[in-house]
Formats: C-alpha cells, sequence, structure tokens
C-alpha cells in the first residue's frame, strides 16, 4: 500500500549543527586506523572501586565497553571494589586492616569480600554493560576454575637487625594460574567477560586477591595487547605532581626506588611491570573518572595517562 501520509517537515540544520555533526564524523574517521590496530586483539581492563563511583560515569563506561567489542576488539573486565568492601565492613562492624595496600583478610572478612565482588558489584557492571547492548557474561576466579590461587606470601625485614619476619594476611591470594580455555569461549564473540577477582585454592579455599594482581595476571595469560588501569588519579605523577604520559620498565623502577611512586601506585606500577616483561605490548594506568577514559587511550593519539612499556622503541 502506498503511504499517503505527508512527509514529516524537518527544518534544515543550523550551520552550527553542520559543523557538529562534521566534527563527529572526522573524529569516527580519526579513530579508525586505531580500531584497526586493535581489532581481534585482547584489551584488559581493570575497573576500580574507586573509578566506579558516579552513576553516569559507570553508563559511559559500559557503552564504551560496548563499543570496543563491536568494532572487533575483545575486551575483559576484571574490577575491583575496595571502597565498597569497606563500606560493607563498616556496616557489619567488622575490623579491617592493610598491609602494603592489601586488606587483611580472615574468614569472616573473606565470605563479605566475595559476597560484595563477585555478587553486587559483579552482577551491577554486567547490568551496565547489558543495559548499553551487550552481551556481558559475569563470573568469579571460581567459575570454570578460572583463577587458582595461593596463600600470599609477605615478609617485613627490619631495618636495622635484618630480621625477616612473615607477614599472615590470611586469605589473600596470589593467583597461579589462569585457566584460559574459559575466557577463549568468549574472544570473536559479542560475549565479554566481567571477572571478580576471587581466586580459589587448591583445598577448596577462597582466596581475596587484589584487582589490579588479578587483572596482570589474565591480561598476561590472554596475551592481551593493553591492560588498562582505570584508577582515581591521571596517571603516574613526578616529583612535581606533574603527568608522565610514558615510562619504560627502567624509569618506572627508578622511580619507585626513589620514593616518587609510593602506597598503593607500588602494587599497580608492578603489576604492569609483570604484565610487560610477561608479554602485554603496554600497559596504562589512567583515570577512570574522565568521561570515555578508554575511547581517548586507545582511539586518539596522545591516549589518556601513563603508558608503561619495555622500551621506547
Ligand atoms: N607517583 C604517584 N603518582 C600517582 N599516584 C601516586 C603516586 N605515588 C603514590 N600515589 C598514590 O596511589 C594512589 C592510587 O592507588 P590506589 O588508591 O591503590 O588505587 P585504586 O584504589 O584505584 O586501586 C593515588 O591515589 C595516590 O595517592
Ligand atoms: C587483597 C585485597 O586487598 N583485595 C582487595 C580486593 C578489591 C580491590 O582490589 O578493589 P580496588 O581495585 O577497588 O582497590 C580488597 O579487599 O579491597
Amino acid at each position: 500500500m502506498t503511504d499517503t501520509s505527508s512527509p514529516a517537515v524537518q527544518a534544515p540544520p543550523t550551520a552550527e549543527e553542520r559543523d557538529r555533526w562534521l566534527r563527529k564524523a572526522q573524529t569516527l574517521s580519526d579513530a579508525l586506523p586505531f580500531m584497526r590496530q586493535f581489532a581481534g586483539q585482547t584489551v584488559v581492563v581493570k575497573y576500580g572501586g574507586h573509578a566506579m563511583g558516579d552513576a553516569a560515569l559507570a553508563e559511559q563506561f559500559a557503552s564504551d565497553i560496548v563499543l570496543l567489542n563491536q568494532v572487533g576488539i575483545e575486551p575483559v573486565v576484571v574490577h575491583g571494589g575496595g571502597p565498597q568492601i569497606k563500606k560493607m565492613l563498616e556496616r557489619l562492624k567488622i575490623q579491617s586492616e592493610f598491609i602494603d595496600g592489601l586488606r587483611v583478610t580472615d574468614k569472616a572478612t573473606v565470605d563479605i569480600v566475595e559476597m560484595v565482588l563477585a555478587g553486587s558489584i559483579n552482577a551491577e557492571i554486567v547490568t551496565a554493560i547489558n543495559r548499553a547492548g551487550g552481551f556481558a557474561v559475569g563470573l568469579s576466579g571460581k567459575d570454570g576454575n578460572l583463577i587458582k590461587a595461593r596463600k600470599l606470601r609477605r615478609t617485613k625485614r627490619d631495618p636495622d637487625s635484618s630480621i625477616e619476619t612473615v607477614l599472615d594476611l590470611g586469605f589473600v591470594g596470589e593467583p597461579t594460574d589462569v585457566n584460559t580455555h574459559v575466557l577463549a569461549q568468549f574472544e570473536q564473540s559479542d560475549v565479554i567477560p566481567v571477572i571478580a577477582p576471587i581466586g580459589y585454592g587448591e583445598d577448596g579455599e577462597t582466596y581475596n586477591i587484589n584487582a589490579d594482581t588479578a587483572a596482570g595476571a589474565v591480561a598476561s595469560a590472554m596475551n592481551a595487547t593493553r591492560l588498562l588501569m582505570l584508577t582515581d588519579v591521571p596517571g603516574v605523577l613526578d616529583k612535581d605532581k606533574n603527568l608522565i604520559p610514558e615510562m619504560t620498565v627502567e624509569q618506572a623502577r627508578r622511580l619507585m626506588n626513589d620514593g616518587t611512586i609510593s602506597g598503593g601506585m607500588i602494587p599497580k606500577v608492578e603489576t604492569c611491570l609483570q604484565a610487560v616483561e610477561s608479554g602485554v605490548e603496554a600497559a596504562v594506568i589512567m583515570d577512570g573518572r574522565v568521561p570515555h577514559s578508554v575511547l581517548l587511550e586507545l582511539f586518539t593519539p596522545h591516549g589518556a595517562g601513563t603508558l608503561i612499556r619495555l622500551d621506547k622503541n
């Protein structure tokens, strides 16, 4: 049947609107070489608890992850949730202390950590990605034997006596094996894995793994092209608090030795170093609170944050 209704009368675009659309089209076109560079490659994105705070940003993050998948990249999300765990432990009046940036985790704490990470936060991220048009699947490191872990052994040396003491962090785990077979099922598909940093032990223990460490282990095992660490600072800052856009493994070691890199940044940088030393092309520490930071990093020539690679060539 012929459509006899009159066509909707549309006002022609103003010069300003046309300019805006042209700029958008140009941005897309400029991104093409980067999309081609990363197509078919695995990009592991560590989504830190501090980077998750804001609802609008969380929506943008989810839609950026869907976009990566849409242009043929294989995104794998590994998330944290430190601030959210803190809140729940406070509500339950369970004390928690940190040693070297790691939460000392007794049995009661590991149950809460698992509930918060593999339960609520994981489901929130999966829902956000699916609402943005993707197909996310939530996994804990226990699913499909994804992350095997053992008790982390930490020692502390007394600077005066040089005596070394073993620190007991309880159920804090270090990954010993990542089952790539499980993640390989999602490659070349539209399914996006979202992983909570919980490990399983040989004897059925549950381990609390620092999310940076878990993301690094996944990136290395998957031979990822990029490991993106989303945090709440612009990247690694120098002594004058200026952002260091790029550094080699050697430079990073120097900055850790001279104290420029300290606190929570140490395990983050160490994870990046381990990742690039085990074959990940580059790792980036960047501000997850900047809108579309993942797209800026991957699809623009200037990137975002601090890029760490083996050497500058
Ligand atoms: N050189 C440095 N550049 C940037 N941040 C640094 C540096 N040295 C120490 N930091 C600290 O590291 C923190 C990031 O680590 P952390 O709080 O553990 O992040 P997340 O919770 O996202 O894993 C920053 O907020 C900052 O206080
Ligand atoms: C052992 C250890 O410290 N585990 C972390 C796991 C969550 C995490 O790392 O979250 P962020 O990335 O948001 O900091 C914790 O219990 O807080």
